[in-house]
């Protein structure tokens, strides 16, 4: 069976609030392993690939202004079912609808900043780590992986 992955991102809100120990922390408790990480600064055409089906949305300008408007910390997590588990971890994607101890429910407000972003499928998890990272994640076994899974 191979090994489910998501990708997940911090965006410049939650870069600018020194949430990134924060927020890899949760995925690292959790017990999720990091195959890849990077701070980097966002092209708007990077940008407006990553939210190309949002492209018809009217909020889309913004969202696209939003991403490139400070650095953001790219990350790919992986284990079992990190896809699902990944949003059940960040929240809904409108903060206000979040429950309390989730990433959005517990540091952010509004949806046009909502701090960081998680792939919503499988399918989309393998696109957008292949528009961020190519084929250079970090191949390893983390020592405490017999005492995670069974
Ligand atoms: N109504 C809106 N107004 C402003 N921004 C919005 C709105 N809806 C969504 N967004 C922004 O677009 C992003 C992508 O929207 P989407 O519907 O894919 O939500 P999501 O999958 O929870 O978020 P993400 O893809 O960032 O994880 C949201 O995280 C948010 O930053």
């Amino acid at each position: 069976m191979a090994t489910e992955q998501s990708y997940i991102m911090i965006k410049p809100d939650g870069v600018q609030r020194g949430l990134v120990g924060e927020i890899i922390k949760r995925f690292e408790q959790r017990g999720y392993t990091l195959r890849a990480l990077k701070l980097q600064s966002v092209e708007r055409a990077q940008a407006e690939k990553h939210y190309a089906d949002l492209s018809s949305k009217p909020f889309f300008p913004a969202l696209v202004d939003y991403i490139i408007s400070g650095p953001v910390v790219a990350m790919v997590w992986e284990g079992k079912g990190v896809v699902a588990t990944g949003r059940k971890i960040i929240g809904a994607t409108n903060p206000l609808a979040s429950e309390p101890g989730t990433i959005r429910g517990d540091f952010a407000i509004e949806v046009g900043r909502n701090v960081i972003h998680g792939s919503d499928t499988v399918e989309n998890a393998q696109k957008e780590i292949a528009l961020w990272f190519g084929e250079s994640l970090v191949d390893w076994t983390p020592a405490a992986k017999p005492w995670i899974y069974e």
